[in-house]
């Protein structure tokens, strides 16, 4: 494994030498881990060299805070708040998202859910890449760290499904047994999604209900990052209110509905607009789901020279 040339950013197709950063917020177990996943397999980024990887995914776990000793206590009994804002170092994950954004290297901890704390020996470096995903229950929580998102997709996922996720999830994966993790839910999990996690719901781009199971809204996103990686196009300013105050609810079948509106970058009708010219270019074998616009198009020139495009 090689270390990226002292030169990638100049070289990895932004102007401005900063990488895409996108939000994925969402309550605990609606997807967000998965839909990354599916986007990074999409891109064929999967099963790259961290090196050579130019999508990456960060999780928001990794930067909850350490533990007073009689907090770890508590933890240890299922009787500690992690889903409240409290819970996180937020300060951390902003500096980390500010040296990503200025193109370091960085370090991520991995975070170990059995102990409740992060792994003291293990991390992964994070290489200056042209699209960083975060995801995590409060990604959009800190106005600061929202502020930094050039995209913020939110994942909606029905409470009931998430809970039966969750359940074999942890018991199996995290180390708990079914009481702890209902009594945890009902006292912790669900209160706090209401309180903190569904509020944010409103700064997000895109909406996208069901998650990895959302076909459309994965495709559109897929090509949206596509376009940033092999396009060149730079990212789009932040902090000025050009991504927010448009929202996308992408809803296979049902039709996409849209509120709010923005004068600067229309985040979401850029996307659809950009899915709906990437469905004109292809040739009919290839075309993608119909997004509820009619499927013939008469003498639609065919797409050139993009075989390695994802499907
Ligand atoms: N669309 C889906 N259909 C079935 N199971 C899913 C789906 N999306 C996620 N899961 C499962 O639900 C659990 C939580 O998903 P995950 O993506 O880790 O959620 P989050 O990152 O939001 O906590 C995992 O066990 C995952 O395999
Ligand atoms: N020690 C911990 C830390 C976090 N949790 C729970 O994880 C959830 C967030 O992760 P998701 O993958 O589900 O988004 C959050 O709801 C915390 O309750 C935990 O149980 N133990």
């Amino acid at each position: 494994m090689s270390e990226k040339p002292a030169d990638y950013l100049a070289t990895n197709g932004f102007e401005s030498k900063t990488p895409f950063l996108i939000g994925v917020a969402g309550g605990t177990a609606s997807g967000k881990s998965t839909v990354c996943q599916r986007i990074m397999e999409k891109l064929g980024q999967q099963h790259k060299e961290q090196t050579e990887r130019r999508v990456v995914c960060i999780s928001q776990d990794s930067f909850y805070r350490t533990l007073s000793p009689s907090e770890r206590l508590r933890a240890e009994r299922g009787q500690f708040n992690f889903d409240h804002p409290d819970a996180f170092d937020d300060k951390k994950l902003l500096a980390i998202l500010k040296d990503i954004l200025a193109g370091k290297k960085v370090e991520v901890p991995e975070y170990d859910y059995i102990t409740n704390s992060i792994s003291p020996h293990r991390s992964h470096t994070i290489y200056p890449a042209d699209v960083v995903l975060i995801e995590g229950i409060l990604v959009f929580y800190f106005p600061e760290v929202r502020e930094l998102f050039h995209m913020k997709l939110f994942v909606d996922t029905d409470s009931d499904t998430r809970l039966a996720r969750r359940v074999p999830r942890d018991i199996m994966e995290r180390g708990r047994d079914l009481e702890q993790v209902l009594n945890q839910y009902m006292n912790f999990v669900k209160p706090a999604f209401e309180e903190f996690c569904l509020p944010t719901k409103k700064f997000a781009d895109v909406i996208i209900p069901r998650g990895a199971d959302n076909l459309v809204a994965i495709d559109l996103i897929v090509h949206h990052i596509w376009d940033i990686m092999y396009k060149k196009r730079p990212a789009p300013k932040v902090a000025n209110g050009t991504c927010n105050g448009t929202h996308l609810e992408v809803d296979e079948g049902n039709g996409r509905r849209m509120s709010g509106s923005s004068e600067d970058t229309l985040m979401a009708i850029d996307l659809i607009v950009q899915h709906i010219s990437d469905y004109l270019r292809r040739s009919p074998v290839e075309k993608l789901p119909p997004l509820g616009i009619s499927t013939s198009v008469p003498g639609s020139p065919q797409r050139s020279g993009q075989s390695g495009r994802p499907h």
